[in-house]
């Protein structure tokens, strides 16, 4: 199946043996932890190492969505939203998951299957089985950043599909899990501050994966039953839902290359205002083609308005069909609100930069890059919450 998040800049492994990378990147760690207060090794067998992330803690993001759906680019938008390029760690495996910037650290959560390639095969599971996972580690170890402590992350390597020995991972301002089951356990969920999904199940078959690539649908097809016993149903959960669907501009479309995009928006949760077109709960219908948006067939329609998900209040905001020319994307985003943006233009701005990355002249990267900011936002607020109340914040 296809890797979670590609890697290959690194030489390490021709310049240190493989069974001393562990050792190196404890060391590494400890040089590199800038408050380092204490070490010691807990259950299980991995080394913890006490560092500060900064005042306010980690901010813990989720992001859920199956193999394939977008998760490593949409971390390329929200790296980008805080400046700097992601990098796997230095120096380390170069089959590691994991993305660093200065601000962000990406986890992939396949790092915790427990059982690998030939394991998984053995036992008849497939990797999006809880029973292919260690939850209490994932747990442990989410957790154990959030407060500031270091860990050894095992490595799923999707290469030789073994597990690797553990990279260590230091707090970072803001750590995101992608990957399968970030809501599955309700404890690691307890620890997100903010959760997405990505959704593309409707469309899986379609333009995003390729029709041509048998091989894959087949595995979609073996993998479908457990994705809708353990994946699907973690959406209830997250606090964004972008939804990838067929076009409906486009009467009985069976091509899948104009999509309809939908950003579903929690209403109600902490430091984080849904986007609004218009009027903020209005219910609004908008076709920005004309004079100041170029359309080609079939053009473009927005829709916004509150509905309820799984029960819950939401506001929804929609675009169907794409962009002919992103610099032109302005004209939207001066009547989008809530944006969460530091300069006018700003999402235009990130667009124009990224966009030559999949999904830019559609809803699938513009509200990737709205929810980048949210989120980039979400951070300040509660850094800014925490420095005000540093009580309530260690509670
Ligand atoms: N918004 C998009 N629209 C169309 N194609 C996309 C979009 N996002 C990603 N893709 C394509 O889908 C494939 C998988 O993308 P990506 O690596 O970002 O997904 P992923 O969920 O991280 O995958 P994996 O779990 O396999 O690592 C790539 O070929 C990419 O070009
Ligand atoms: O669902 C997946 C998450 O990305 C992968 O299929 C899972 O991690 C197993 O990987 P591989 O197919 O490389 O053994």
């Amino acid at each position: 199946m296809a890797i979670c998040t590609p890697l290959n800049s690194s030489t390490y492994s021709s310049i240190i043996p493989q069974q001393n990378h562990h050792d190196a990147a404890v060391s590494f760690a400890r040089r590199a932890c800038w408050r380092a207060t204490s070490s010691h090794r807990p259950r299980r067998g991995f080394t913890v190492i006490t560092c500060a992330s900064s005042d306010a803690g980690t901010v813990v993001i989720g992001l859920a969505a199956d193999s394939g759906c977008g998760k490593s680019t949409f971390m390329r938008r929200l790296t980008s939203v805080f400046g700097g390029a992601a990098e796997p760690p230095k120096g380390g495996n170069p089959d590691s998951n994991t993305l660093i910037s200065d601000t962000t650290t990406v986890i992939c959560l396949d790092d915790y299957h427990s059982l690998d390639r030939t394991g998984r095969k053995e036992k008849g599971v497939t990797a999006l089985d809880p029973k292919a996972n260690d939850f209490d580690l994932m747990y442990d170890q989410v957790k154990a950043l959030k407060s500031g402590v270091a860990v050894e992350k095992p490595i799923y390597n999707h290469v030789t599909g073994l597990l690797d020995p553990a990279e260590v991972i230091k707090p970072p301002k803001i750590l995101v899990i992608e990957g399968l089951h970030p809501m599955f356990d309700e404890r690691v969920r307890k620890l997100l501050d903010f959760s997405i999904y990505l959704d593309i199940s409707n469309e899986r078959d379609m333009a995003e994966r390729g029709h041509s690539l048998e091989s894959i649908k087949a595995s979609i097809e073996a993998r479908k039953p457990d994705f809708d016993a353990y994946i699907d149903p973690q959406k209830q959960y997250a606090d964004a839902v972008i939804e990838v669907l067929p076009t409906t501009l486009i009467p009985d479309d069976n091509e899948g290359k104009v999509l309809r995009v939908r950003l579903i928006m929690k209403e109600g949760v902490k430091f984080f205002n849904p986007v609004y077109l218009f009027d903020e709960g209005s219910t609004i219908s908008w076709i920005p083609c004309g004079r100041k948006l170029t359309c080609s067939y079939p053009g473009i329609k927005f829709t916004y308005g509150p509905d309820t998900y799984f029960g819950q209040e939401v506001s929804v905001l929609e675009m169907d069909g794409q962009f002919d020319r992103l610099d032109e994307l302005i004209y939207v985003e001066s009547h989008l609100s809530n944006l969460s943006t530091k300069f006018y233009g700003e999402v235009t701005q990130q667009m124009l930069k990224h966009a030559d990355f999949p999904g830019s002249n559609n809803g699938t990267g513009l509200f990737q890059t709205i929810v980048g900011l949210k989120i980039r936002d979400l951070f300040e607020q509660l850094v800014a919450s925490k420095a005000k109340s540093p009580v309530e914040a260690k509670a």
